[in-house]
């Protein structure tokens, strides 16, 4: 494995396919790829009932703990396996139970504010913007919402139009200024086949490291051995 580990951002509106990206990258290149969803880091809002967690806005970033997401980071990128909180949408909540993850390669944070904060932008090697235009974000976003995130349509049209669309053009869009692509529609697989290239080479350049460095080792080895037994 390589330390530091190779840190990918993905940042973008909601619905705009981040996750989607993410998932195919992590899928197709394999263990070598952690996937770190913001979401797991909204903050623990147990101190607040179900009625008032459904009330909070969820796209400001003060809803995240950004000091535990740096912490996280900078020790994976270190080498060092952390305790990632997990998220329950339809709990407005984090879950009690966390789950380790393990360093590796290359890490992707993905989520609406991927890009908003100066010190995890400065922990990352490539940094993307995935771009879709609002109406096709909040189709697919009424959809998912709503089969995955137990929600109904008024609740996901009234959250979007009081929290979910200013803070989008607030703070998400103008993050995109950090991006050093910008990746349209998604899941499109030029650009998703790009970052798979991009990443099996960060995994196989470590391979190949690896390999340089077992060699080095041997002729020093063998150096050494060799002038121990001169005369
Ligand atoms: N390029 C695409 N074309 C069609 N549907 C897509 C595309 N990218 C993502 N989706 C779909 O849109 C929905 C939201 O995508 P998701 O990746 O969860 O977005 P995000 O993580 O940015 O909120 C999902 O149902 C996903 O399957
Ligand atoms: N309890 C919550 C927490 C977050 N959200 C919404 O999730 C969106 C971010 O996730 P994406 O997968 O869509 O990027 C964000 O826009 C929040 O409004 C929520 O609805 N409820």
């Amino acid at each position: 494995m390589t330390i530091p580990s190779f840190v990918i951002g993905i940042a973008g509106g909601t619905g705009a396919g981040k996750t989607t990206v993410s998932r195919l990258i992590t899928e197709s290149v394999g263990e070598s790829v952690t996937r770190i969803p913001l979401d797991n880091y909204y903050e623990d809002l147990s101190h607040l009932d179900f009625e008032e967690r459904t009330e909070v806005n969820y796209d400001h970033p003060s809803a995240f703990e950004w000091e535990l997401l740096r912490e996280q980071l900078r020790l994976l990128t270190e080498g060092q396996s952390v305790e990632m909180p997990q998220y329950d949408f339809e709990e407005h909540n984090r879950k009690d139970e966390r789950m380790t993850v393990e360093p590796t390669d290359v890490i992707i944070l993905e989520g609406i504010l991927s890009l908003y904060d100066e010190a995890v932008n400065e922990m990352m090697d490539l940094r993307l913007y995935v771009e879709t235009d609002a109406d096709v974000r909040i189709l697919r976003r009424i959809d998912r919402d709503v089969v995955e995130r137990g929600r109904n349509l008024e609740g996901v049209m009234d959250q979007y139009l009081s929290t979910v669309k200013p803070m989008h053009e607030q703070f998400i869009e103008p993050s995109k200024k950090h991006a050093d692509l910008i990746i349209p529609e998604g899941a499109n697989s030029v650009a998703v086949n790009l970052l798979e290239e991009k990443v099996r080479a960060e995994v196989t350049g470590d391979v190949a490291r690896d390999w340089e460095r077992e060699t080095f080792d041997r002729e020093v080895s063998d150096a050494v051995t060799l002038s121990e037994s001169e005369p």
